[in-house]
């Protein structure tokens, strides 16, 4: 059935920036312009005084499902992902078993198709169970249509296995993801090495730890041609490398979460789990090196790293939780407040979201242009609502912006021509 989406203002980044309308029919968008006709028996939908943009694609979640159900599935995960804006999302697989073979990536596309929500793309594991040390089988990852991989959660550590990987990658044209880690740098460590975690007593992760890898990394890129997407880079150094490997010529694209942008490490004072992520949340010069990259263009890509994590898992000590948090449900309007604070224009903001994730992996998604997958967010980029975790459609609530008045909501999500997310008054 067609729907004619009315007088919002069109953002398709590098395309379209202005008030326009948008037919889509058949599951395509099928115009995009000035006063379009409604075909008989079309639905219309009134977006006065809201934006109409692309879907947005999530090249980092952790969806749980095979393994971690109680945290999180395929089905809340796609639910949550729709209700933040997210039409595409890109699946890791520290699932268990871990996705290392086509069993694995047949059951995650099943599932996803069963719950009709997203677009849910499964990431393939780079080595056998992620242990580093056997590849998996690449091809047959690829074919059954992982989009690219990665042992996220962990890093590559053996410097000859990334290459090898990254050699296969090369010959499938996909992108390699890496978790920049130095695990022996990182060993016992639960947040960012500084002053703050000497006052605390916390065992610390030193910003080298993700540096040296990224530094690996982009001359293992180097070295084979390989397409290289650095995952959450947290730190001024990380910052620093990919702009000039850029410069260069590299094939590197880079992503930053909004808790990265977001937060420093000082709420870890009081030691709230709610702050324990990996990477952990760094300093205010990491944080002001992020939001620069991310203005300049060295960061392409906002990705969410959404990773859910049961309460009573993160109600233990500091040392001993789980490291993550969820971030699909929040993740547009902590965006939209890098434009409010001048960062980001909302074009810009709109790229990082959907635009610029869909090119980097390959994917042929977040855009408008006509015969493109009707994949659209209808947002009320005013809408100001308060962060409250039991509103979540994840199965888990671990986030640190519980409580928090943000600005910025979605009020409609279409997938494939289909309206699979609506805000309901009692969410407004
Ligand atoms: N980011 C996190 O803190 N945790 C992720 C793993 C990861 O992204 O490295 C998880 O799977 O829980
Ligand atoms: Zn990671
Ligand atoms: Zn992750």
């Amino acid at each position: 059935m067609a729907i004619l989406i009315k007088g919002g203002q069109v953002i398709d980044p590098g395309r379209v920036n202005g008030a326009a309308d948008v037919l889509i029919d058949q599951g395509k968008i099928a115009a995009v312009g000035a006063n379009l006709k409604a075909p008989a028996g079309c639905t219309i939908i009134d977006a006065k005084g809201l934006l109409v943009l692309p879907g947005f694609v999530d090249l980092h979640v952790h969806f749980r499902e095979p393994g971690f159900e109680y945290k999180e599935t395929i089905q809340s995960g796609s639910a949550a992902a729709v209700a933040g804006g997210f039409t595409t999302v890109c699946a890791m697989p520290n699932t268990k078993p871990v996705n290392d073979n086509q069993a694995v990536t047949e059951f995650m596309l099943d599932r996803a198709r069963t719950a009709g929500l997203a677009n849910v793309l499964p990431i393939g594991a780079i080595t056998k169970g992620s242990e580093g040390k056997e590849l998996a089988e690449i091809g047959d990852l690829h074919r059954s249509g992982c989009v690219a991989i990665s042992d996220d959660g962990k890093p590559v550590m053996n410097s000859l296995v990334m290459r090898r990987a990254m050699e296969y990658a090369v010959a499938f044209d996909i992108p390699v993801v890496d978790h920049c880690e130095d695990l022996h740098l990182a060993e016992g460590g639960c947040m960012n090495e500084g002053l703050i975690s000497t006052e605390l007593g916390l065992p610390g992760i030193p910003a080298a730890a993700e540096d040296v890898m990224v530094a690996r990394n982009l001359s293992l890129s180097e070295l084979t041609g390989a397409r290289l997407h650095l995952a959450h880079i947290s730190t001024a150094g990380s910052v620093r490398m990919v702009r000039e490997a850029k410069a260069r010529g590299i094939k590197v694209t880079a992503e930053a979460c909004p808790h990265h942008f977001t937060l420093t490490e000082d709420i870890v004072r009081g030691y709230n789990t709610l702050a324990k992520m990996n990477p952990p949340l760094r300093t205010g010069e990491d944080v002001q090196a992020i939001k620069e990259g991310l203005r300049d263009g060295t960061i392409d890509v906002i990705a969410t790293d959404h990773a859910p994590h049961a309460t009573q898992e993160k109600q233990q000590d500091f040392t001993e939780a789980p490291f993550g948090i969820v971030g699909l449900e929040t993740a547009l309007s902590l965006t939209l407040a890098l434009v409010e604070e001048g960062v980001l224009t909302l074009e810009q903001a709109v790229d990082k979201l959907a635009t610029a994730p869909a090119i980097a992996f390959g994917l042929k998604k977040g855009t408008l242009a006509v015969g493109a997958d009707a994949d659209v967010a209808i947002v009320d980029p005013q809408e100001q609502w308060q962060v409250d975790p039991s509103k979540f459609k994840s199965k888990s609530r671990n986030t640190p912006f519980a409580g928090w008045k943000v600005k910025g909501r979605v009020r409609t999500t279409i997938v494939g021509g289909r309206v699979v997310f609506e805000a309901t008054p009692a969410e407004q």
